[in-house]
């Protein structure tokens, strides 16, 4: 599984990067024209994604569409890919924080978006592409955030609720920290529907097949208590304030961001190859990325310094 998830993601994204990456997982005979298919999208508009890059090297990706709970509009998908590829290009950059506005997390895809496709007068097959996009986007920018691709350690704040695809989401995170109150809920069976945003395999790599069973088949609401004792979250944090529990998460990441950029995003990209690459070609990538630090500025000073680690 690990093999296939990794392949399939590297077919699509192998020597090119995010931005770069126009052709959809489901291009085919009837094939559309990308533009087009972006067009579409736009009709689904509303809500944005907010990304503020601070000088410690923390960045706060915010879903903003609090009329629908942070629900993704087609315009919100867009503009995910967009702040994702210029995470991308950070140089600086170490550390993300996904969180919502209005204290919520994300409530999944934006059902009116899904209804007016489905309900629309355009050919079936059209149908087929432009919700074919839709979905594609998203998996394709999870998957993206879960590679080693974006080499930023990453956390999902769990504020309020993360539903469906909000709880999608949170997997495509390395951490998760969660807020009193808070919940994550795979509701997809409640809908008719599994994930689809590479949702389960991820929490099964997470919390073990048997609890991804329990989750998805029950449609579990999981609460601070229960995520912590399943390893889906790394704690939980002591305020439900908007902005106090951004601050605890911004203390909590900041004890594995801190040092030179290319050191932490080093660490980062091994620990993801270990994790999606099989054993071989993980071992390659370990020394490579390890030719990349290794006599560069921070193994230099840390020389100089006759670094003591008592
Ligand atoms: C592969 C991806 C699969 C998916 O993501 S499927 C989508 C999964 N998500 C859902 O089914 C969420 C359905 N919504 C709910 O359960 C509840 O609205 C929710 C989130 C628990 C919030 O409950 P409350 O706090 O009572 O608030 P409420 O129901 O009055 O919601 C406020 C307004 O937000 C809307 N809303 C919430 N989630 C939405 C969504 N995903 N798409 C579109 N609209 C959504 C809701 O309809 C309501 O709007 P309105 O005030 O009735 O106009």
């Amino acid at each position: 599984m690990a093999v296939f998830l990794w392949k399939n993601l590297f077919q699509t994204t192998k020597g090119r990067t995010l931005q770069q990456r126009g052709s959809s997982l489901y291009n085919g005979a009837l094939d559309y024209d990308e533009e087009l298919i972006k067009k579409k999208l736009q009709q689904f508009a509303g809500g944005s994604v907010n990304l503020s890059k601070e000088h410690s090297g923390i960045g706060i990706l915010t879903l903003n569409n609090s009329r629908l709970m942070n629900a993704f509009t087609g315009t919100m998908m867009l503009e995910l890919q967009e702040r994702v590829t210029e995470l991308e290009n950070w140089k600086d950059g170490k550390g993300l924080i996904i969180c919502g506005a209005g204290n919520t997390f994300c409530s999944g895809s934006d059902l009116n978006a899904v209804k007016a496709i489905s309900n629309s007068q355009a050919r079936w097959d059209e149908y087929v592409h432009v919700y074919a996009k839709y979905l594609d986007q998203a998996y394709e920018v999870l998957c993206f955030l879960y590679s080693s691709l974006l080499p930023l350690i990453s956390i999902a704040l769990v504020q309020g609720k993360a539903l469906g695809g909000g709880a999608e989401l949170t997997t495509a995170c390395d951490f998760r920290l969660m807020t009193p109150g808070s919940e994550i809920r795979f509701v997809h069976k409640h809908m008719g529907l599994v994930p689809g945003w590479g949702g389960a395999a991820r929490l099964v790599r997470i919390v073990g097949s048997r609890a991804a069973l329990q989750l998805l088949s029950g449609a579990d609401r999981v609460d601070p208590e229960r995520a912590l004792r399943l390893g889906l979250s790394e704690g939980t944090l002591s305020s439900s304030d908007e902005a106090v529990s951004l601050e605890e998460a911004r203390a909590w990441l900041s004890q594995y961001t801190e040092g030179p950029a290319s050191v932490i995003q080093a660490v980062k990209k091994v620990v993801t190859a270990g994790r999606e690459l099989p054993l071989e070609a993980a071992l390659r990538t370990e020394k490579d990325v390890f030719g990349t630090v290794w006599g560069g500025p921070a193994n230099l000073e840390a020389l100089a310094k006759r670094q003591k680690h008592k």
